[in-house]
């Protein structure tokens, strides 16, 4: 069984809940190989040996991130004192290709592989997600989606997670098994 989670992050949250997903996997079964990396690094060849594809997002406007909001999210953190590291990272993440451009170049699976979508979202209850686009998406590339889209919880805008999200993470990649 080989496991690839693809990432998209602006401010760190969502790659620390694809990291705990992953750990979840690896406890669930120890024998499993999984891949997880940022969208900028997740090729076609990777994707296409993958059992089980799971991808993840920050929730941006309600939806998945765009170009636009995902500048937003970089000029956001450039305003912030002592969030210097932060800010550059944001740029470096608003610089490269986001999860909407990746999904226009991922090939449709030919052997029926499982997927599963997440995203991280505000605490509003108005919130919106990513997750339910992603799921969509995976979809229309013949993924056979195994779970509901599943949404963790950050507290401000650039984060941190709620407590108790990690180990939340960590059950529901342990579940995708
Ligand atoms: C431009 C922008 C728009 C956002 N819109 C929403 C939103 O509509 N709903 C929501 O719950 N969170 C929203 N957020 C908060 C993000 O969901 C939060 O920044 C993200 O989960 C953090 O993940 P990351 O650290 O991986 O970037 C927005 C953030 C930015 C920067």
């Amino acid at each position: 069984m080989h496991t690839v989670i693809v990432y998209e992050s602006m401010y760190g949250n969502t790659r620390e809940i694809a990291e705990a997903i992953a750990d979840g996997i690896h406890r669930a079964d120890p024998s499993a190989a999984v891949d997880c990396l940022p969208v900028t690094e997740a090729d076609a060849d990777l994707t296409r040996s993958a059992d089980l594809l799971v991808v993840g997002g920050p929730t941006h406007m309600h939806g998945m991130s765009s170009s636009m909001s995902r500048r937003m999210a970089a000029s956001a953190e450039a305003k912030r004192e002592g969030h210097e590291e932060a800010a550059k990272e944001a740029h470096e993440a608003a610089e490269g290709q986001g999860l909407r451009t990746w999904f226009r170049h991922l090939p449709d699976t030919e052997h029926g592989s499982y997927a599963a979508a997440f995203d991280t979202r505000g605490t509003g209850a108005g919130s919106g997600g990513a997750a339910p686009g992603i799921a969509h998406r995976l979809e229309r590339h013949h993924y056979d989606v195994v779970a509901e889209p599943e949404g963790f919880v950050v507290e401000g805008l650039d984060g941190p997670l709620r407590a108790g999200e990690l180990d939340r993470a960590r059950a529901w990649g342990a579940a995708l098994l």
